[in-house]
């Protein structure tokens, strides 16, 4: 079954995600890309190491900090100095090797969707195979454009074709370095859940350049973050944002921790929908999505309050029982307090004087209170 659902206003905090029972028995038999690569580039000393088995890695970090040439590497198009990639047991680079880009069986999406605009529509989509062409062509709504060329599309449509003829090449493996970057908010919204389509339903390792948060939330199997030619941090999505210390890398509201969800009932009368989720029921105000769906929420760990008690008389409309498993402080002075909610890591940042007054410590049960609209559609 393919989980992913609609979620909310695709602000990075509500979500498409795979719900249980989804692709991860097809995923197992996917290729794993290995990639162990030095170079000094100016200033820079690259040097990476990461394993992309089959599903989204997206890799995250700030400018200038290598996400770009680590793609260029895997795709042949930049030279490491030293180092090893392989895809399965092919060798693509290894220092004698250097496997031409035509021959890696990739397919590369760049921000810009650099289509031939002497050819249709249907030139560009098969200009390197026409492999599940009815399909791919359903899946991203190209039918009405096959006759067209380039310079009639909206952005959103390029980028649309320039997936296609990425996937009608049959990758191994696909590229897609800030795929959204060049689209304003309508068109983005347009053209994210044929990605997310994809990369629920392919079985094939994605590459996945942001700086978008959203697009984190919404497509990432693994997170790789990137600083100053190194790996900071990699692991599954939510791990990875469950520990504080990666918080440095992302925007104050952007950090926090990302829990999986499903739709259970709309409340038509109370204006709110109810998730099931691992910590007991979450609310959001609104409609969101359909029942049965599965929905990711970033809980921004700024708009966790805690309290020894259950508060009566709030207005907040989410309040989780939950234990304290650390205290760790976070490089703005702030502390980080790492909670456990039944089965889902969640954080909260306090000040040390919040801390300090009310004595938490680890171990501690406590309630965990966020408003509704702090994690629902905006
Ligand atoms: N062809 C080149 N010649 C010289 N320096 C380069 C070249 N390509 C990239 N660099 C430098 O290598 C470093 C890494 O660049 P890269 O584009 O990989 O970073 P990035 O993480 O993708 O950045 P951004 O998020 O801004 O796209 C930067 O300092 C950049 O200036």
């Amino acid at each position: 079954m393919v989980g992913r659902g609609v979620g909310g206003a695709g602000d990075g905090r509500v979500n498409r995600v795979r719900v249980a029972g989804d692709t991860d028995d097809k995923k197992a038999g996917g290729m794993m890309l290995q990639v162990d690569i030095q170079a000094r580039i100016g200033e820079l000393d690259l040097d990476i190491q990461m394993d992309v088995p089959a599903g989204v890695t997206v890799l995250f970090g700030p400018s200038g900090a290598g996400k770009t040439t680590v793609t260029n590497a895997i795709a042949g198009l930049f030279r490491p100095d030293s180092g090893q990639i392989k895809l399965g047991d092919k060798v693509l680079f290894d220092g004698r090797q250097n496997v031409p880009p035509h021959h890696r069986l990739m397919g590369y999406v760049f921000q810009d969707a650099r289509l031939f605009p002497h050819y249709t529509v249907r030139q560009n989509l098969t200009y390197g195979g026409n492999h599940d062409f009815d399909q791919i062509v359903d899946v991203l709504g190209l039918g009405e454009l096959l006759a067209r060329r380039p310079a009639g599309l909206s952005g959103g449509e390029k980028q649309r074709v320039a997936l296609g003829r990425a996937l009608m090449s049959n990758p191994k493996l696909l590229l897609m370095d800030e795929p959204l970057a060049a689209l304003d908010g309508p068109r983005k919204s347009e053209v994210l859940p044929f990605i997310a389509e994809i990369a629920a339903t392919r079985n094939l390792p994605v590459i996945y350049v942001t700086h978008a948060m959203a697009e984190v939330t919404q497509l990432a199997d693994q997170l790789v973050l990137i600083d100053n030619g190194k790996v900071a941090h990699k692991g599954p999505v939510i791990d990875v944002l469950a520990d504080p210390i990666a918080a440095k890398y992302f925007a104050k509201r952007d950090a926090g921790a990302l829990i999986e969800c499903v739709v259970e009932r709309h409340d038509i009368d109370e204006g709110i929908t109810v998730l099931a989720s691992g910590a007991g029921p979450i609310l959001l105000p609104g409609q969101v999505g359909r029942v049965g769906v599965g929905l990711r929420l970033l809980i921004p760990a700024q708009d966790v309050m805690l309290s020894k008690t259950a508060l009566q008389g709030q207005s907040a409309l989410n309040m989780i029982e939950a234990v304290i498993d650390d205290i760790k402080s976070l490089p703005n002075g702030n502390l980080a307090v790492i909670l456990q909610a039944k089965e889902l890591p969640i954080w909260a940042e306090l000040t040390p004087l919040s801390v300090r007054k009310l004595g938490f410590e680890a171990g501690q049960n406590v309630f965990a209170i966020f408003k509704a609209t702090a994690v629902g559609p905006v």
